[in-house]
């Protein structure tokens, strides 16, 4: 369903006096079979939507060739369009016309007719929840629902291809939880493929097939949550004890464990299959007299995943990309569009 070989993206921005070329996206690979729900994680700044404004031809390629639905996203841009749905990070709704008006008019621009479009929009109006939200302002909605309107804009055409650029960001937890099941069910009700990004780990988790994570514009892994979490060496053990055990501890973490860490009172440390070594450790603790407060046991996250593959975590990550005030440099050009 999708095609990537050697993707590249510059952009030139401006500091000041300076001219500066940013390489968004730096020689991307990607394959997405049909029917996939593929999570496209990373940082703020990887290079996300960059790469999802190639593949919906929104932005021409510095260079690199890609096929979307079959279609060269270059020469063939008019076809690539009509067979995707794309829901962009800001959201395509405008805030001057009622709910209905809005899809009406969407839908007519892909070609469907009035009454095509009417019954359609209804249909998923209901399996969004929307209903009865027809003839409402967008603006008069709450995040949730504005962001279901959203998707019904990308659905309304019946695409099998759907793009989500960072579909919940800004909802509160209880909308997430909703748009999740509102996305899984693209797949399962209707076998649609899905690439959506996002920097929110369990969202990547809850969602995909696969997950693929871009950093400073290049791709760093490509698996299913479960293997690349497979590649994390081992679970971390986090001990919490009385202030002057701390190294008595670290000691006897030492001696099972690998990377172990000490943090004020507490101490960490990875082991390959903690259920096998905790017992063992709890009876060395107790023999050395070591004042437990409380133990924890951590499986391997995505941010584990990403701190092992890139040496940084993904919060950590953020706040390089995006400086203390969370802007972004300056955008100066667009680069040519399709
Ligand atoms: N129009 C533009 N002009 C100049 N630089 C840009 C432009 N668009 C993006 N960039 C830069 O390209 C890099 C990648 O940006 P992109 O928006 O693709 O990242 P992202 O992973 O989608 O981030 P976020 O999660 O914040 O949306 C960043 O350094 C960004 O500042």
């Amino acid at each position: 369903m999708i095609t990537a070989r050697g993707l590249v993206q510059t952009f030139t921005t401006r500091a000041g006096k300076e001219k500066k070329e940013v390489r968004a996206v730096d020689g991307v690979d990607l394959d997405v079979a049909e029917g996939e729900v593929v999570g496209f994680l990373g940082p703020n700044g990887a290079g996300k939507t960059t790469t999802l404004r190639m593949l919906t031809t929104l932005l021409r390629p510095t260079s690199g060739t890609a096929t979307v639905a079959g279609y060269d996203v270059v020469r063939e841009s008019q076809q690539v369009r009509r067979s995707i749905g794309y829901v962009s990070q800001a959201g395509g709704v405008s805030t001057s016309a009622r709910a209905g008006e809005e899809v009406m008019d969407h839908g007519m621009l892909y070609g469907l007719s009035r009454q095509q479009v009417e019954t359609r929009g209804r249909e998923l109006f209901a399996q969004l929840q929307l209903d009865g939200l027809w003839e409402r302002m967008p603006k008069n909605m709450s995040g949730g629902q504005k962001r279901r309107l959203d998707i019904v804009m990308g659905l309304i055409h019946d695409p099998t291809l759907v793009f989500l650029d960072e579909p919940t960001t800004g909802l509160d937890p209880q909308a997430r939880a909703n748009l999740w099941e509102h996305i899984a069910r693209l797949r399962s009700d209707r076998g649609a493929t899905v690439f959506l990004t996002t920097h929110y780990l369990d969202e990547a988790d809850a969602l995909s097939d696969r997950i693929v994570i871009i950093d400073q514009g290049r791709i760093v892994a490509s698996d299913t949550s479960d293997n690349l979490k497979a590649q994390v060496s081992g679970d971390l053990v986090s001990l919490e004890v009385a202030p002057d055990h701390v190294g008595l501890a670290a000691q006897r973490l030492g001696a099972v464990a690998d990377a172990v860490e000490t943090d004020g009172l507490k101490v960490h440390g990875r082991v390959p299959r903690a259920g096998r070594v905790v017992p063992t450790l709890l009876r060395e603790l107790e023999g050395a007299g070591v004042a437990l407060e409380s133990i924890e046991v951590r499986r391997p996250t995505l941010d584990d995943v990403f701190l092992t593959l890139t040496g940084r975590s993904l919060r950590d990550a953020e706040t390089e990309t995006t400086g203390p005030s969370g802007n972004a440099a300056e955008p100066e050009t667009e680069g040519a569009s399709a």
